[in-house]
């Protein structure tokens, strides 16, 4: 669904992408995580055809991003996505569907549907007067009045309470289900642990980890032994009436068991503990600056053309 090889964005001479490749298949949930000045909106902007790349290419279904016809297979959420405030969510739905040219009867079914699965109460109410969650929940009815194949969302569930964040995230799966392809970015890692079927970790414009969580995990991040004994030995802390150890692998969990046996004591527990994808991040990001911009401006090229838009359609 989506091809991008070596997509690049400069602005002047500061790269906020610096060469991006990846796929996202055709029904996956694909997660673009890192932390903020990554390069997780300008990507999606880039492949939503907000903004110019300038260099690589993104392909998208079979457009190249920013042909203007494939604002029919596209269904994008901005980070911000300030609504018309006077309007009731019905109103402004049916103006979007409008724009799509989606026949009235079609719209109303339509958005009738995305409001009712959205739980959306108050629908006859001034947008201006609901809630952020709310809100939220309109702009993303908004990304499905032209039933698109592909979803883009940059940051769905940012600044929601966990209970709405959990619906949005819940939701996008289901829109998965269905056969659509999302592709979101997000800084909470556990929103992308939780639903993506893989994800590609940003830092400073450029991608660091990609593969399914597990597969990150395993090249990446390290599984380690929680030791529990019975006495105490070299370098153990008392938990509860045990003492733990934490070790790397199975040697040095057979060295501690040995030490606990020389001192009367056993081995009376073992876990292992799954790095997250969290730990795997803070590992690979660790000591470097998210928006540091030494190294950034050095690796970019010539200037580029200007935004398209600065953000919404
Ligand atoms: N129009 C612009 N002109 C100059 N620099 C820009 C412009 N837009 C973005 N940048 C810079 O590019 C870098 C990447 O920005 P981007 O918004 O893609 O990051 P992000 O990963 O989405 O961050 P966040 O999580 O904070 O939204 C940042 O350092 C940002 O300041």
């Amino acid at each position: 669904m989506i091809t991008v090889e070596d997509l690049r964005k400069e602005y002047g001479d500061f790269a906020a992408v610096v060469g991006s490749s990846f796929s996202v298949e055709s029904g996956e949930i694909f997660g673009i995580v890192g932390p903020n000045g990554a390069g997780k909106t300008t990507t999606l902007k880039m492949l939503a055809g907000l903004i110019e790349p300038t260099g690589g290419t993104a392909r998208v279904g079979e457009y190249d991003a920013g042909d203007p016809e494939m604002r029919h297979e596209l269904g994008f959420l901005p980070e911000e996505s300030p609504l018309y405030e006077d309007m009731t969510a019905h109103s402004y739905l049916r103006f979007f569907a409008d724009l799509y040219d989606v026949p009235r009867e079609v719209a109303d079914e339509r958005i009738g549907s995305a409001l009712d699965r959205l739980e959306l109460d108050h629908r006859e109410r001034r947008l201006g007067d609901v809630s952020k969650g709310m809100k939220r929940k309109v702009a993303i009815a908004r990304s499905l009045v032209n039933d698109p194949d592909l979803l883009i969302y940059d940051e769905p569930a940012s600044g929601l309470d966990p209970l709405t964040t959990n619906y949005v995230l819940e939701f996008t799966k289901e829109l998965s289900e269905e056969g659509k392809t999302v592709l979101f970015s997000a800084h909470n890692l556990y929103h992308v642990e939780s639903v993506c079927d893989r994800v590609v970790i940003m830092n400073r414009g450029e991608i660091i980890a990609r593969g399914t969580v597990p597969e990150i995990r395993a090249e990446h991040g390290e599984t380690t032994y929680h030791v529990f004994t019975s006495v105490p030995v070299d370098g153990s802390d008392q938990v509860g009436d045990r003492h733990r150890v934490i070790v790397p692998d199975m040697e040095a969990v057979e060295s501690i068991r040995a030490r606990a046996e020389r001192s009367g004591g056993a081995v009376e527990d073992i876990r292992t503990r799954e790095p997250s994808l969290e730990d795997v991040f803070l590992d690979l990001a660790g000591g470097q600056q998210a928006e540091s911009g030494t190294d950034r401006t050095q690796r970019a090229g010539p200037s580029s053309p200007e935004d398209r838009t600065g953000g919404g359609r």
